[in-house]
């Protein structure tokens, strides 16, 4: 596998492979290791394939049970915190998970990098499984804060494509998260009566600010 996350002036970037492998053996092309807690908060996986999914899926419905008690969305800090608490509770015991948490409140993102070591760190540019150092060869290369959407984008599938040209368990596809959309309320009102739009971060920000 190989993931990447950064934040830069336009918001968050997430991308990864789409390999699974036992050995030499691959088990699958198209997994999908871009993986959506809830419409604020997104994630990448790496590591145990079984131990990345059964852990992402507990940490979605703990950030669930979390907004039906206290009636308002998790930061990103406390996410991260209860995930860390249970993969520590774990530690020493064979969990193999690095994972990427980008997200926050709709005024600016941050991002964390979770192991099954038990660290939890956030910081600005992340890269996480066995083709990372191939993927941080051209991402620190090209990163800067102030990097345009387009740039950002380009920056994030050409870390990927190089990772999996030369890592054997990396490979396939480049999938990439979906810009979160953030608008002024006005506009997003607009966008909801004209269009009726879907656009699940407009219903979020319109929902966070009681409309
Ligand atoms: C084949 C097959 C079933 C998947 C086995 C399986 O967990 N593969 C792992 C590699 C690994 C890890 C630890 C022990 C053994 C094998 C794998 O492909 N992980 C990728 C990410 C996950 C989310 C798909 B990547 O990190 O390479």
């Amino acid at each position: 596998t190989t993931t990447l996350g950064f934040i830069y002036q336009g918001g968050v970037v997430l991308a990864v492979d789409s390999r699974a492998t036992g050995g030499q053996y691959i088990g699958s092309q198209s997994v999908r290791k871009v993986v959506e807690i809830n419409d604020l908060l997104l994630g990448t996986l790496a590591g145990g394939a079984a131990d990345c999914t059964y852990w992402y899926r507990v940490l979605t419905s703990e950030c669930r049970l979390y907004e039906l008690r206290n009636k308002k969305k998790i930061s990103l800090a406390a996410a991260t915190k209860i995930m860390n608490n249970i993969i520590y509770s774990y530690k020493n015991s064979g969990l193999s998970m690095g994972m990427i948490l980008a997200g926050g409140d709709m005024k600016q993102v941050s991002l964390y990098y979770l192991d099954s070591d038990g660290t939890r760190t956030t910081g600005k540019v992340f890269s996480v499984g066995s083709g990372s150092l191939f993927a941080y060869g051209v991402l620190d290369s090209g990163y800067r804060w102030d990097l345009t959407d387009e740039e950002a984008h380009e920056l994030g599938r050409r870390s990927i494509y190089h990772a999996t040209y030369r890592d054997a368990y990396s490979g396939e596809k480049v999938e990439m998260n979906e810009k979160i959309i953030i608008y002024q309320p006005y506009e997003a009102e607009q966008i909801l009566l004209a269009e009726n739009a879907s656009c699940l971060a407009v219903k979020t920000y319109l929902k966070m600010l009681g409309r």
